[in-house]
């Protein structure tokens, strides 16, 4: 049985993982956390595996804590930036057999939407994201898109694709999207929505869109259950769940 605390169980996703891990035979659920709670009732219930969906304002020290006593986790929250992440691998360096998986995307068919639109990427003069989200999420553009974007924007590199086309020359702030890595990303807040993004991928004469929605939160379960079974065998930094997926 893997000994498991949530943080920020009150909230929409950290509530469904609760739910999960108590339905997951191999799991056990031994802390809820959230707002106001001492970070030490997780080693006093013997957590192995902690997974954070929290803020991006609070995760860090969250994350500084756990690798100070051993403890892996296993990531959704978003705000994650190279800073962070260098931040998280020297933190690391100092507790050698603990490990942390940032995933951006814990749906199954969100991380293959990524893995896709990098690959199309390259065959395609044009490309843009619109990331449509619930209004009550407090960050922009969504980690999701920032990874798609990098992801996107690495692919080019390497095959050394030209610059993405754009005439424009005067704008209203925003009306061209956030800049993430030279790739455009617009973002939609609209209640009814849950989590959903669009890759538009345009050359002579054709266009290619990818899609994926996640229309409830348990889309992004099976995904945090692979998460905490493999983080106690991962040491170091992992960034995607596509590194716990054979992809090959
Ligand atoms: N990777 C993925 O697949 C997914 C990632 N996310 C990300 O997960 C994060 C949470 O999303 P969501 O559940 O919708 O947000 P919610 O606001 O519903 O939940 C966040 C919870 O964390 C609590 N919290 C705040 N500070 C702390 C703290 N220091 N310790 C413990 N708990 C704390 C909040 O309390 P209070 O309200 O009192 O501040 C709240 O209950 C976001 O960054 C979101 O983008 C979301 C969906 C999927
Ligand atoms: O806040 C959310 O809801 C989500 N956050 C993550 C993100 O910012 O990409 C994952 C998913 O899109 C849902």
């Amino acid at each position: 049985m893997i000994k498991v605390g949530v943080l920020g169980a009150k909230g929409k996703m950290g509530a469904q993982t609760c739910l999960a891990v108590e339905e997951a035979a191999d799991c056990e659920l031994v802390a809820r956390l959230d707002q106001g709670d001492e970070l030490d009732e997780l080693t006093a219930a013997g957590a192995e595996v902690v997974v954070d969906f929290t803020r991006p304002e609070v995760v860090m020290d969250n994350l500084a804590w756990c690798i100070e006593h051993g403890i892996n986790a296993v990531v959704g929250t978003t705000g994650f930036d190279e800073e962070r992440l260098a931040t998280l691998r020297s933190q690391l360096a100092g507790s050698p057999s603990t490990g942390v998986l940032i995933a951006p995307n814990f749906s199954i068919g969100a991380v293959l939407m990524m893995q896709f639109a990098a690959k199309a990427a390259p065959y395609y003069e044009s490309v843009e994201i619109v990331e449509l989200h619930h209004p009550d999420k407090v960050d922009a553009p969504s980690g999701t898109a920032r990874r798609t974007a990098e992801l996107i924007a690495d692919a080019r590199r390497e095959a050394g694709s030209k610059p993405i086309p754009d005439a424009t020359t005067t704008a209203l702030d925003g009306a061209r999207g956030a800049d993430v890595d030279g790739i455009r990303v617009h973002g939609v807040r609209l209640r009814g929505l849950i989590a959903h993004q669009e890759v538009l991928l345009g050359d002579e004469g054709e266009t290619l869109t990818i899609r994926h929605d996640s229309m409830a939160r348990t889309s992004f379960m099976a995904g945090v259950l692979l998460g905490v079974r493999r983080i106690g065998s991962t040491p170091g930094l992992t960034v995607g769940l596509e590194h716990f997926m054979d992809l090959s």
